[in-house]
């Protein structure tokens, strides 16, 4: 697995496998290293202003006074604010503490609106974070956000918690960085959930660690070369029939739109023959998409179709009828939106999701997923890589758990968190071009993990190519994707060639 995330337990044993073999301090060395190599990088010629450092109380302030110690040695002006804690310090932390006032870095308690900074380090709590940040941490965490210059984070945003991207405690705070340097491996809450929004551009500092010394990941970030095996380019010698069907099966009464974004969703994505099979009335044709055949859903033939099951399905017992047909069928299902809804009101009809045996993507946002498990979307969002896992499992489904940093996760416990998109997602329709990607490669005999894990990743990719050109985040459409959806597509066949 390329691009590797680390649970805290995963890296703290790594640590500790590492520091019995190295001298004393000598990790927290090289964290300061790595982390003022980055604030150089990020200062580039702004040597003219002061350098404001955060060191807390525990080993990640460590970190923040080797830092300092190493940019006051580079002629870099640094103002060290060190909140001591009062608690036990670690003997390399005390360590650092002594090498950074013997350096030309200036102790002091400053507002953090004193000066003009070049630069804000966060090294108040790392990994060690145990509660939320109140008193004086809360009250420079909050600063940070009003100041102007760019915000470094040694290893995680603090009041952030590493392992699920949540801020820590109801109405917690966490500083919002610009940039982190995260240490030893790379950690999955700057990732998903407020991760994103809280990390910034993150870049790991592996401080040497020897690989062997890492249990195994069962998480990584998403990228193509996951599912690049399935982009060969087409034979010349082609027809449609190798391309596959697939049918969206939804479009109750009012709820049409739905339908015919994901089934443009599909044909963009490259399926051979796309039908919507709506459960309101049929329309004729959609005009700007003629290529799409409409059908009733009643007396539609759902054999040796790949179905995207729930696209504005409603809840009415047809479309409960409509969906346990799917389900018990023996083509790739892809379930969202309202089938996901009714999935969660019938045990009966999860257990037959869990007994299907050609591929199951299912696709809820955070609320979907908080009516499948029994429990509310707030839980959902404090672990999205254990609420992904635990609905695999209980389905046997692949999961794609949507929101900032979607979380795809297999039944064995594996999941890849996706790098791609923005905001402009947040619009009605773009779950469904979503779920009509996914029935495309399933269509076109993508395995249910990489269907999913390309389909997340090319959408999330459609949108930053139409905020690239402006058309986005804000005011971006749902039915813009399926075409930027396809140039990328293209783009990364046309990478996999012979060429
Ligand atoms: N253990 C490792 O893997 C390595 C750790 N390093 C650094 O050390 C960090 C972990 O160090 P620590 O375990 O000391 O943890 P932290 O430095 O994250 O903070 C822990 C200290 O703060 C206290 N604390 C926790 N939450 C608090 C809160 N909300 N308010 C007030 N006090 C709070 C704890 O009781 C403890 O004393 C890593 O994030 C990294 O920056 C690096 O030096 C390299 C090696
Ligand atoms: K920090």
């Amino acid at each position: 697995m390329e691009n590797r995330l680390y649970s805290v337990a995963q890296i703290r044993a790594a640590e500790a496998a590492a520091a019995a073999q190295l001298e004393a301090g000598a990790l927290m060395r090289r964290a300061g290293q790595a982390a003022a190599d980055a604030a150089l990088a990020l200062l580039g010629e702004a040597r003219a202003r002061p350098v404001l450092v955060l060191a807390g109380p525990g080993n990640n302030g460590g970190d923040a006074l080797e830092m300092a110690a190493n940019l006051s040695e580079a002629g870099v002006d640094v103002v060290v604010l060190h909140l001591a804690g009062g608690g036990k310090v670690s003997p390399e932390a005390a360590q650092a503490l002594a090498r950074a006032r013997a350096s030309r870095a200036n102790f002091a308690d400053v507002a953090l609106d004193v000066r003009d900074w070049a630069l804000v380090v966060d090294g108040l709590f790392g990994i060690g974070l145990a509660r939320p940040l109140e008193g004086r941490y809360r009250e420079l965490v909050t600063g940070i956000d009003a100041v102007r210059c760019p915000v470094l984070a040694l290893d995680v945003p603090s009041g952030l918690d590493a392992d699920s991207g949540a801020v820590v405690g109801p109405n917690g705070v966490a500083v919002r960085a610009t940039h982190t340097v995260t240490f030893i491996g790379d950690k999955p809450g700057l990732h998903t959930a407020e991760g994103r929004d809280h990390a910034g551009r993150v870049d790991v500092a592996g401080l040497g660690l020897d690989p062997s010394l890492f249990e195994p990941a069962r998480a990584c970030i998403a990228a193509p070369a996951m599912f690049a095996s399935r982009l060969a380019p087409r034979r010349q010698n082609s027809h449609k029939g190798e391309f596959g069907d697939v049918a969206v099966v939804g479009g109750a009464h009012g709820m049409a739109g739905a339908a015919v974004l994901a089934a443009r969703g599909a044909l963009y994505a490259g399926a051979g023959r796309v039908f919507a099979a709506m459960l309101g009335p049929a329309l004729a044709l959609d005009a700007t998409q003629p290529e799409l055949m409409f059908r009733a859903a009643h007396d539609f033939e759902i054999a040796d179709r790949v179905l995207v099951l729930g696209p504005g399905m409603g809840g009415a017992m047809e479309a409960m009828r409509a969906l346990g047909a799917g389900i018990d069928g023996a083509t790739p299902v892809v379930i969202d939106a309202d089938g996901l809804n009714l999935l969660a009101a019938s045990l009966d009809l999860q257990e037959r999701v869990a007994r299907r045996q050609a591929g199951t993507v299912v696709t809820p946002h955070p609320l979907e997923a908080a009516r499948l498990l029994g429990i509310s979307a707030h839980e959902v969002q404090a672990d999205r890589l254990g609420t992904a896992r635990s609905l695999a499992r209980r389905l046997q489904a692949v999961v794609v758990l949507k929101g900032s940093g979607s979380v795809v996760a297999r039944p064995d416990g594996d999941v890849a968190i996706n790098p791609t998109g923005n905001p402009g997602l947040a619009t009605g329709g773009s779950g469904d071009v979503l779920a009509g990607v996914c029935g495309a490669l399933l269509a076109q005999g993508w395995p249910a993990w990489e269907a999913a894990l390309g389909a997340v990743w090319m959408h999330g990719a459609a949108a930053d190519r139409l905020v690239e050109e402006g058309i986005g985040p804000v005011g971006m459409t749902a039915g813009e994707l399926p075409a930027a959806m396809r140039r990328v597509l293209n783009g990364l066949v046309a990478k996999s060639g012979r060429g």
